[in-house]
């Protein structure tokens, strides 16, 4: 493998950013090209502490913006999408759509145009599942082909955008060489920087220490942001290997890692305990029945729609996704791109909890 170039869009998020201080370990890697959406004083300091002898670019520009593209993947070699518009929420349908499909469709264009050969996506396990919260998923695996059958915007255009990362496996470059395509589809990530986390510490320390709960019906196996970054590079050594090339290219790969299989509210407590965050002990109302109110909110939100734009709280999406029992294998990246966690569950617990307790301490210092 000789020297290689890359480009990490989404570079300023919470996987981006992990992928940028990932990258530069890498041997014969001659330039990290971050592009952030925008390009903050926190994100100048944050690459000026990498310590590294790679060379690091930065630019800003919107995946949206197809000039920008062009020069973001000028002399590059391979290119790491992670931009994406992350909300579960329906009211942001269009912008969603544009940002996880129309973003990806105008980079792919940009790779095929500026001949860069190597183009890993990063897809979800929301392309996979869930469907229902009747239906169990357990060490699910890449030749069961599940498939999300949910419009929800988030699933829908992550579906979509994975469909046309590998359909684009094979393509011609405009030098005439191969463009290579590979999809992965992490679970839920957790980690230090999660925005996630960092938003339920907040809530939960202005709820007196009690966890908002939700998830407590469900079974998954989230997976920890190092082992996906390192996924990722997996991946990238994989395809740039000619040996490799064909056989992985225009694959997915689900993403996980020996994170126990837990509901999403033992995980949340699991990770704040240490810091006396307390589960909520409340009674719920049963699943079957919020299913229903869910039906209802989102009938309202439809009728009022022509005078008045209603936002429910909750849809029948969020629900299932934070309440089915859906965990996947990922021995298929094991088998084909050498993935083995680089983070045992132990480690990746306590890095995190330990980075939970910093935002508790930042907390309590300004209130
Ligand atoms: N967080 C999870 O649990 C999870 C799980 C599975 C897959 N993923 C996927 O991993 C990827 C990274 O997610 P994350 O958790 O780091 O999210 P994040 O929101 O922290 O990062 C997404 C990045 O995309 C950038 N972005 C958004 N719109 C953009 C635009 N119009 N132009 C340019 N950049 C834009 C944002 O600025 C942000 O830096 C996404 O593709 C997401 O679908 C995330």
């Amino acid at each position: 493998m000789t020297g290689w170039s890359c480009l990490v869009t989404g570079a300023g998020g919470f996987l981006g950013q992990r992928m940028v201080r990932m990258l530069v370990q890498e041997k014969e890697l001659q330039e990290v090209r971050a592009l952030y959406k925008v390009f903050r004083p926190q994100n100048r300091e944050e690459l000026s502490n990498l310590q590294t002898k790679t060379k690091v670019t930065w630019l800003e520009g919107d995946i949206l913006d197809a000039h920008c593209l062009r020069r973001a993947c000028q002399g590059i070699t391979t290119v790491m999408h992670t931009a994406a518009n992350i909300s579960v929420s329906a009211s942001q349908r269009e912008t969603i759509m544009d940002v996880n499909l129309k973003g990806t469709q105008l980079l792919l264009e940009a790779c095929i145009q500026a001949s860069v050969p190597v183009f890993i996506y990063t897809s979800s396990v929301a392309v996979a599942a869930p469907n229902s919260y009747k239906e169990i998923i357990q060490n699910g695996h890449e030749e069961e082909h599940h498939g999300t059958t949910w419009t929800a915007p988030y699933p829908y255009s992550k579906k979509l955008a994975e469909k046309a990362v590998l359909a684009a496996n094979g393509s011609t470059l405009k030098n005439g060489g191969t463009l290579w395509t590979c999809s992965l589809r992490p679970m839920y990530i957790y980690g230090e920087g999660s925005p996630v986390l960092s938003h339920l510490v907040v809530e939960t320390l202005r709820n007196k220490g009690v966890l908002r709960g939700g998830g407590k019906h469900s079974e998954v196996n989230p997976v920890y942001v190092g082992n996906v970054a390192w996924a990722h590079i997996l991946a990238s050594r994989s395809l740039r290997d000619p040996k490799k090339a064909a056989s992985i290219g225009g694959q997915f790969y689900y993403i996980s890692d020996d994170t126990p299989h837990q509901s999403y509210d033992d995980l949340n407590y699991n990770l704040t305990k240490k810091w006396g965050f307390q589960p909520d002990s409340r009674q719920s109302l049963p699943l079957s029945l919020m299913y229903w109110l869910a039906f209802l909110l989102e009938a309202m939100s439809i009728f009022l729609s022509p005078i008045y734009k209603y936002q429910p709280p909750f849809d029948r999406y969020l629900l299932t996704l934070t309440n089915s029992v859906y965990t996947f294998s990922y021995k298929k990246a094991q088998r084909d791109l050498g993935y083995k966690p680089l983070n045992t569950w132990e480690e990746a617990k306590e890095k995190t909890v330990e980075w939970i307790g910093s935002l508790v301490e930042k907390h309590n210092d300004t209130t």
